[in-house]
C-alpha cells in the first residue's frame, strides 16, 4: 500500500452473550465477584443517566433477573444522587448477585401491575438472559408505562431484543438511551432491535479487552498524499458499462470523488466530456487497471455475459455488483474464489447464496467463506465479511441511502480504495463509512448524483 493511505482505526468490538458470559466468568475467576461487576454496572449506568437527564422522578422496571439486579443498583445509585426513585419489580431477585443488589436498595418495591409512570422509565427487566418475549399482562404494562414516561433507559438491551441477531422477541419499547455493559452487542447495530436502542453509551465494568471477531464500523482514515504522488499512484480506475450507461457513469464519477487518480469508463455509448477515460472495452488494456467495477450498469443481456467473462479473466482487484448477481445466479462458481469485493442487498444475496441460516453477521460470514470474496450484505446494517470470519456492521448511515444508484455510487468507492492498495476487507469497511457519512451530510430528497458530489 502506499504510504500516504494509513491502514484502518481501531475498531470497537461487539461481543455476543456468549462471549460476555466468558468473559464475565473469566473475571470471576480472576477474582472479581459477580456482584461487583454488577455494581459497576449499575453504578456506570446511573452516571451516564444522571449525565443526559437532570434530577427527575424515576420508576426503575426489575426483572428477576441480573439485568433487574443492575436496576436495583442503578435505583440506589440514583437515590444517593437524590432523585426520587422507586421500584416495581416482576418477581423476587432470582440470582445471587440480584438479591445483594436488591438489598442494597433496602426500600419498598411494588408489583408492576401496581405501578404508576414517572418522568425517566428504567428498563431493567431483561438483557442478555432473554429466552423468549415478553408475555401478557407485562408486555402491556410495559408499553403503557413506556408510553406515559417523559424518558425511557434500557439497561443493557431493550427488554425484548434477542442479544445476537437484532430481532425483537417480542414487541419493543423504543429507548432513548440504551447503557450496556463491557462492549456493544449485535442487537444494538443490527434492525430491527437496533432502532429501539435510542442513542448507546457502553459502560466499562474492567473485564479489559473481549476476545471478538465482529467489530463495529469507525471512520476511515483521511488520505494524505505525498507532494511527489500522481495520478495512476492514486489508482486506476475501471468501470465496465453496458446496456445501464447511467448505472456505470455513476459509479465512476464516486470513484473520482473518492480519491481514484484516473477513472476509464468502458462504454461503447458516447458519453459527455469529462474528466472521466471513456473507450469501447476492446481498446482498454485490462492489466493497466488497479481495480474494476464490474456489475453496475452492466445490464443482464448475452453481450454482458460476454463481457463480464472477458474483465473476470483479467484476474485484477473487483468489485462486483448489481447485474452480476443476475447474469451469474446460475453459475455462481464463476464468480467465486476472486479475494473480490461483493455488494449485494437482500435479494441478489438470497439469488446467489440461497436461504442461508442464522443472522445477517452469520449470513454474510457464510457467504464469504462460501464464495471467497469480500461481501459487502447491505442494508440500514451493512455487514461486510471477510472469508477469514472478520465482520463488521456499519451504523453511520442514513435512510436517505435507499435511493435508486447508491450501491453504484459505493461500488465505485470502493474500487477507489481497492485501487490504492488496500485489502479488500479494508477497503470495503472504509468505502461503505464514506458513502454513509456522504448521506449523513445530505439532505431530503437526496439523490445519488447529490450523494458524489457529498463524498468526502
Ligand atoms: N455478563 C456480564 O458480564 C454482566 C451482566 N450483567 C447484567 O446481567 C444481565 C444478564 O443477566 P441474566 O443472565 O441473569 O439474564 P436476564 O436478567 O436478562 O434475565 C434472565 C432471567 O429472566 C428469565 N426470563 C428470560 N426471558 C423471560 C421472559 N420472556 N419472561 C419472563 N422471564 C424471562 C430467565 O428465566 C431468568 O430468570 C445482562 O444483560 C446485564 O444487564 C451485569 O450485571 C454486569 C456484568
Ligand atoms: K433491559
Amino acid at each position: 500500500m502506499p504510504a500516504e493511505y494509513p491502514t484502518l482505526l481501531p475498531r470497537e468490538p461487539v461481543v455476543t452473550a456468549a462471549e460476555m458470559r466468558a468473559a464475565e466468568a473469566a473475571a470471576v475467576a480472576a477474582g472479581t465477584s459477580g456482584f461487583e461487576l454488577m455494581c459497576r454496572a449499575g453504578e456506570a449506568a446511573a452516571a451516564g443517566i444522571a449525565a443526559f437527564y437532570g434530577p427527575a422522578p424515576v420508576l426503575v422496571l426489575a426483572g428477576p433477573g441480573n439485568n433487574g439486579g443492575d436496576g436495583y443498583v442503578v435505583a440506589n445509585a440514583l437515590r444517593q444522587r437524590r432523585w426520587p426513585v422507586e421500584v416495581a419489580a416482576l418477581a423476587p431477585p432470582a440470582t445471587e448477585a440480584a438479591q445483594q443488589a436488591a438489598a442494597l436498595w433496602n426500600a419498598p418495591v411494588m408489583d408492576i401491575a401496581d405501578a404508576e409512570p414517572r418522568f425517566v422509565l428504567v428498563d431493567a427487566l431483561f438483557g442478555t438472559g432473554l429466552t423468549r418475549g415478553l408475555e401478557e399482562p407485562l408486555l402491556s404494562q410495559f408499553h403503557a408505562l413506556a408510553r406515559a414516561s417523559s424518558v425511557v433507559i434500557a439497561l443493557d438491551l431493550p427488554s425484548g431484543a434477542a442479544t445476537g441477531d437484532g430481532t425483537a422477541l417480542s414487541p419493543l419499547v423504543r429507548a432513548d438511551l440504551t447503557v450496556t455493559f463491557g462492549a456493544m452487542k449485535p442487537s444494538h447495530l443490527l434492525h430491527p432491535a437496533a432502532a429501539s436502542c435510542g442513542r448507546v453509551v457502553v459502560a466499562d465494568i474492567g473485564l479489559g479487552e473481549i476476545e471478538t471477531r465482529l467489530f463495529r464500523n469507525g471512520a476511515a482514515p483521511t488520505a494524505v498524499l505525498g507532494a511527489d504522488t500522481h495520478k495512476y499512484r492514486r489508482g486506476h480506475v475501471l468501470v465496465v458499462s453496458g446496456a445501464m450507461a447511467g448505472a456505470a457513469w455513476l459509479a465512476a464519477c464516486a470513484a473520482q470523488r473518492a480519491g481514484a487518480g484516473y477513472v476509464t469508463l468502458a462504454s461503447e455509448t458516447a458519453m459527455p466530456p469529462s474528466s472521466l477515460v471513456v473507450q469501447p472495452l476492446g481498446a482498454i488494456d485490462l492489466a493497466r487497471a488497479d481495480a474494476v467495477v464490474l456489475g453496475s450498469g452492466l445490464g443482464r443481456d448475452a453481450a454482458a455475459r460476454t463481457r463480464a467473462r472477458r474483465v473476470l479473466g483479467a484476474g485484477r482487484p473487483m468489485v462486483l455488483d448489481a447485474d452480476i448477481f443476475s447474469l451469474f445466479a446460475d453459475d455462481p462458481a464463476s464468480v467465486f474464489g476472486l479475494g473480490a469485493v461483493m455488494t449485494p442487498h437482500e435479494g441478489e444475496f438470497a439469488r446467489l447464496f440461497g436461504d442461508l441460516p442464522g443472522s445477517k453477521v452469520d449470513r454474510a460470514r457464510a457467504a464469504a467463506a462460501r464464495s471467497g470474496n469480500v461481501i459487502v450484505l447491505k442494508g440500514p446494517d451493512t455487514v461486510i465479511a471477510a472469508p477469514d470470519g472478520r465482520a463488521v456492521i456499519n451504523d453511520h448511515a442514513s435512510a436517505r441511502l435507499a435511493t435508486a444508484g447508491s450501491g453504484d455510487v459505493l461500488s465505485g468507492m470502493i474500487a477507489a480504495h481497492l485501487a490504492r492498495g488496500e485489502a479488500p476487507f479494508d477497503a470495503a469497511c472504509a468505502a461503505v463509512w464514506r458513502h454513509g457519512d456522504a448521506a449523513l451530510r445530505g439532505r431530503d430528497g437526496l439523490i445519488a448524483e447529490d450523494l458524489v458530489g457529498l463524498i468526502r
